[in-house]
Parts: C-alpha cells; sequence; structure tokens
C-alpha cells in the first residue's frame, strides 16, 4: 500500500509549556477512510494545520505525498482541508466561495457540487454571514466532497448539521469514495456515527497517539461481560478491566483482550452474557479509565 502521511516523532510545542504535538509517529494509506479521533484539546487539529503546511511544526518530520508539507505548492495543489473555524471575505456568497474552490481543485465535480447543493439545501446567493452554523458547515461538506482531492482533511465538518444533513454527508461520502477512492482524515467527535465509514483509526490523547489500528481489529480489543455481579467480578479477575457498572446484583464489565475461545467458554460456563463494545465506548475507556487505572496504580506504588 502507498503511504500518503508519514509523521515521525511530530512535535508542535507552544509557549507556556503546551505540547499540542508530541512526538508523533503515523502512516496512513493511500485510499482508506481514517478516523482521527481524541478528547478536546488532543491535538487533532493541530496535527491537520502541520500536515497541510499551516502550521510550522517544532520538531520531527512529516511527510504528505512523501514531501514537506510546508510551502510545498505541489503537496497542497492535490489536498483539501475542510476547517470548521473557516474565516471569508466580507461580502462573500456561498456560490463565491465555491466558485474560488471550483478553480482551486483540479478534480472538481461540478455535477456532483450541483447535487450537493440541492441535497443540502444551500442558500446559494446568500451572504455568508447570514448563513446558519449548520449552512457553513454544508459549503465545507460540499467543497470537500466535490473537490475530488487526493487527500481530503475533515475537521470536525458538521458542527450545527442535524441529524439528517450529517446522514446525508456520511451517504455521499462513502458512495463517492467507492467510486473515487481516495485519501479521507476525518476528525470528529460523533464516533458512533461515523465508525462504519471508518477503515483506520488514530486516537491521539495530549498531543500523543495512543491507537492506531485498523477499525476491525480495534473492534477485537475489548469486550463485554455481563450478569451476576460475583459472576462478573470472577471473570474480571487477571484480566486487564477497562470499566465496570453495577446495578443492584447485576454488573457488567469491559474488558480488554481478543475474546478468545478459552474465555468465550469460560463466561459461558459462569453464566454470562457476552457483547461487543462500540468504538465510542472503547475510545473514552481508553482515554479516560484506563488513565484513571494507570494514574491509581502509579500512585499506589509510590505509596
Ligand atoms: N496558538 C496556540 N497557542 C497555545 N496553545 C495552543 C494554540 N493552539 C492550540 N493550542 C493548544 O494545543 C492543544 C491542542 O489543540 P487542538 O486544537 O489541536 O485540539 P483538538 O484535538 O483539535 O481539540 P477539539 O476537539 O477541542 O477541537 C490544546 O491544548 C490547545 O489549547
Amino acid at each position: 500500500m502507498t503511504t500518503v502521511i508519514e509523521a515521525v516523532g511530530l512535535t508542535k510545542h507552544y509557549r507556556g509549556g503546551v505540547h499540542a504535538l508530541d512526538g508523533v509517529d503515523l502512516r496512513l494509506d493511500a485510499n482508506r477512510i481514517h478516523g482521527l479521533l481524541g478528547r478536546n484539546g488532543a491535538g487533532k487539529t493541530t496535527l491537520m494545520q502541520v500536515l497541510t503546511g499551516q502550521l510550522v511544526r517544532t520538531g520531527g518530520d512529516a511527510r504528505v505525498f512523501g514531501a514537506d508539507p510546508f510551502e510545498d505548492a505541489a503537496v497542497l495543489s492535490r489536498t483539501c482541508f475542510i476547517q470548521e473555524s473557516r474565516k471569508y471575505p466580507d461580502g462573500y456568497r456561498a456560490k463565491d466561495v465555491l466558485a474560488v474552490a471550483r478553480e482551486l481543485h483540479a478534480s472538481w465535480d461540478a455535477a456532483f457540487e450541483e447535487r450537493l447543493v440541492d441535497d443540502f439545501r444551500l442558500p446559494l446567493d446568500r451572504n455568508i454571514r447570514k448563513l446558519s452554523r449548520g449552512q457553513l458547515s454544508a459549503i465545507g461538506i460540499i467543497v470537500g466532497l466535490a473537490s475530488r482531492a487526493e487527500l481530503t482533511f475533515f475537521d470536525e465538518p458538521y458542527l450545527g448539521l442535524d441529524a439528517v444533513a450529517r446522514q446525508r454527508f456520511y451517504d455521499h461520502l462513502l458512495a463517492d469514495f467507492g467510486e473515487h477512492p481516495r485519501t479521507v482524515l476525518l476528525s470528529t467527535h460523533l464516533i458512533d456515527e461515523v465508525a462504519a465509514l471508518l477503515e483506520h483509526v488514530v486516537v491521539i490523547d495530549e498531543g500523543r497517539v495512543i491507537v492506531d489500528a485498523d477499525a476491525d481489529e480495534l473492534g477485537q480489543r475489548a469486550f463485554e461481560v455481563s450478569g451476576r455481579s460475583d459472576a462478573v467480578e470472577a471473570f474480571a479477575v487477571g484480566r486487564e478491566l477497562l470499566h465496570t457498572q453495577r446495578l443492584g446484583s447485576l454488573a457488567s464489565a469491559t474488558l480488554l483482550g481478543p475474546l478468545d475461545p478459552a474465555s468465550r467458554a469460560e463466561a459461558e460456563s459462569a453464566g454470562l452474557e457476552l457483547g461487543r463494545v462500540s468504538l465510542q465506548s472503547l475510545i473514552v475507556h481508553l482515554t479516560t479509565d484506563l488513565e484513571s487505572a494507570r494514574e491509581a496504580t502509579t500512585k499506589g506504588a509510590r505509596r
């Protein structure tokens, strides 16, 4: 597989000791939809800004299509970056933004643009400042999709979009990706909504990559058991526990590790039910529960 994005020890530090990126190692393959997930302030936007040459890195190396993206016009012409906080010049109407984007992207599909404008009901003649939050997001989505750039970054592209419009975005992205494969890096907090789209998932936390895995493999990383609390507790002994929940005499536990045949048999003979862990729960547990568990262990060891 061709690598489109490669980062080695990538750092971006700000004054005041902020390590927005703190040694990011990453390789993203071509023609896949990659998810970039993580909590607020984890470093997702910073990573995209460095990879699109909008920010200068402090250290390490970043390659996009094999070149340094910073001020490399050839790299940037193959890239489309959709950012939620984009500012437009005074007096611009929605159709002016689309006209500029059309000029910038060699693979722009005007017929697709037209369909998307209809589908997202974008008022083309309205001044950009008068558009609703959702309509502004729709502009970004239309540009990101119709540009058909070889590499598209969507940074939280759908602030303010209603559930119907978000579903349309997912449907269009998936259908168009099927016909015109390209590389997409999508950052979002609506993890379960996009889980089915993602082939590969990167989770960053405090500027570091904590998960870098194919979505299928990630689904095998944890499982849930539920049933009588004493049976759940007994089953959890010796296993890495991510999370537990109790309700009266019943409990459920999220455990790390693949569900091998022996564990399955053990759970079944203890009368426990087995279930999958959603991508969102897994990531929430990995970025919060594991952290607290490790903190508790470190504190315990220090005592
Ligand atoms: N110009 C700046 N000066 C100082 N710190 C900054 C600057 N820009 C970003 N940061 C900090 O860098 C960290 C990473 O920010 P970033 O915007 O990349 O996070 P994010 O993962 O995109 O968050 P969110 O999901 O909330 O959008 C945060 O702690 C943020 O406060």
